[in-house]
């Protein structure tokens, strides 16, 4: 298999709390990995390890590795700027900068120290385009994203991670905030992105989980308890506890 990420018995602590478990998990180059499970289970200190947000966090503490291209990020020395350049992540409610849809999406660029014009504008159409964005927007780039709708928002982030040319995607929740008809065009867009990136999205939603991704993973108290392809966890779950949850019966 050709694994992008590879997490090998990683454990987490909150302090003394145990948060993940020893969770092994591969994720496929170039496809979607959904996350599923209930609250608190894990699903977002997993994926917030990967890019190395969990260092923000005082009293933390990791074992184990997550390989991204077979390099181990949690190793000292790991270029942390650069690996959030390779990892972008997408939140649940969308966080545009109250600047303008232009600079929302330069602003990456920007900062890794491009400043010509015309390549900045080139880049800002690409990512806008690539966010299925660009259409709705391309008549008023210079008015600020704040006044956008709030699906129109999550894609602008989309958009303004793309425009640093990630690897991986990470996205926690991003429909939780939206309508249906923007969940939709996330769903549709995260269909079409992942023939370029790899993707891991946290979901509540089993119908979007089964619609969406390639592989599911089932975390239940810091525990992985289940993984493989969607389909099978959808049809055939081997544990009792995926099982339930997927059917609604969970506790
Ligand atoms: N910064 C933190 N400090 C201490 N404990 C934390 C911290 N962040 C998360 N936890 C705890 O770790 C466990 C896992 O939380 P996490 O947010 O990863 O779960 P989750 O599955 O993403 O939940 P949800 O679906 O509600 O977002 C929970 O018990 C949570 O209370």
């Amino acid at each position: 298999m050709d694994y992008k990420i590879q997490a090998n018995k990683l454990k987490l602590y909150y302090g003394d709390m145990l948060a993940l478990k020893k969770i092994s998990l591969g994720v496929v180059k170039n496809s979607v990995l959904a996350l599923i499970g209930p609250s608190g289970c894990g699903k977002s200190t997993f994926i917030k390890t990967i890019n190395r947000m969990n260092d923000l966090v005082e009293n933390v503490r990791i074992e184990g590795e997550i390989l991204l291209d077979g390099v181990n990020v949690l190793q000292p020395g790991t270029d942390v700027v650069m690996l959030r350049k390779r990892v972008g992540m997408v939140f649940q409610r969308p966080n545009p900068f109250p600047m303008s849809i232009f600079d929302n999406v330069a602003y990456g660029p920007r900062i890794h120290g491009i400043t010509n014009k015309a390549t900045l504008a080139d880049i800002v159409e690409r990512s806008l385009t690539g966010a299925a964005l660009w259409e709705e927007v391309k008549d008023r780039l210079h008015q600020s994203a704040m006044g956008m709708s709030g699906g129109q928002q999550q894609r602008l982030c989309i958009a303004r991670l793309l425009a640093v040319e990630p690897e991986v995607l990470l996205m926690d929740e991003p429909c939780s905030a939206l309508d249906p008809i923007s969940t939709m065009k996330i769903e549709e867009l995260v269909t079409e992105l992942k023939n370029r990136y790899t993707i891991i999205m946290v979901t509540h939603n089993m119908q979007q989980a089964a619609r969406v991704s390639d592989q599911t993973a089932f975390f239940l108290n810091g525990e992985l308890v289940e993984h493989g392809k969607t389909d099978a966890i959808f049809t055939k779950p081997q544990d009792k506890r995926t099982e339930d949850y997927i059917t609604g019966r969970f506790g």
